[in-house]
């Protein structure tokens, strides 16, 4: 289990998360679910060591990490292939490197966008790419911040699938941000509600044990309008 406990972070005056406690059970996906601005990529840099907390104890985020954030960073004069080497090479062997690429973009049924330019494929595919580098890249943990936000609503669906089928192939255990409820839904076995200024948690759903999906979503919605 990787663990975070009281969390204490504020920029000067600014309190903004304030005393979150989250277990992160290993290879499952757990999701944090919480409004524009409260503080959702404050935590995850924490998590990853970019920024400081003022307080609180992190567990098992020593390892190796890897990330997928909002935007692609995908190396423009890079071929997809190119990109993924540029980031496997600092873990693994040459031939280790060509073998893993070749399985997994077959497995995935990308092949052909092997030699592709970042520029001439789409934003869905390009974060195609993206989750699949991260997956590629050998870690047990992997976070990924509000990975289909800019996404339309066909290629979001897309992705959803795409990183549920990675998930089966390479377990991980996932941490994913969103201030989406139907990503919620459709990814976490766990839900974390947070509340706003400052941020608390103010709810953990199991969802893995809800199958009515239903159910489900008014849970997150009572939490998240009523209860406000
Ligand atoms: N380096 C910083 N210095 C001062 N204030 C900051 C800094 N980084 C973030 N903040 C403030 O902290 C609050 C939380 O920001 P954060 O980016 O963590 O929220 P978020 O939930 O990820 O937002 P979004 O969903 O819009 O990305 C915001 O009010 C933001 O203005």
């Amino acid at each position: 289990m990787y663990k975070i406990k009281n969390i204490n972070k504020s920029y000067k005056d600014l309190k903004v998360l304030e005393d979150i406690s989250i277990d992160f059970p290993k290879n499952k996906t757990i999701c944090i679910l919480g409004s524009s601005g409260c503080g959702k990529t404050t935590l995850l840099n924490i998590l990853l060591g970019i920024t400081n907390k003022d307080s609180g104890d992190i567990i098992g985020f020593e390892e190796d990490i890897s990330v997928v954030f909002q935007e692609d960073r995908l190396i423009p004069w890079k071929n997809i292939k190119d990109n993924i080497k540029f980031v496997l090479k600092r873990k693994m062997e040459k031939e280790q490197i060509e073998s893993i690429i070749d399985e997994y973009f077959e497995l995935v049924n990308l092949q052909e966008y092997k030699y592709y330019y970042p520029k001439n494929i789409s934003g869905g595919m390009r974060q195609k790419i993206n989750i699949l580098r991260a997956f590629l890249y050998p870690s047990n943990i992997l976070i990924m911040d509000e990975p289909f936000k800019s996404l339309d609503i066909n290629s979001k669906e897309v992705l959803i699938n795409f990183f549920k089928d990675l998930r089966i192939i390479e377990n991980k255990t996932c941490i994913i941000v969103t201030h989406d409820i139907d990503e919620a839904i459709a990814l976490g076995h766990k839900i974390v509600i947070l509340t706003d200024k400052p941020t608390m948690v103010k709810r953990v759903i199991e969802s893995e044990g809800i199958k009515d999906k239903t159910e489900l979503r008014i849970l997150i919605e009572e939490e998240l309008i009523i209860k406000k």
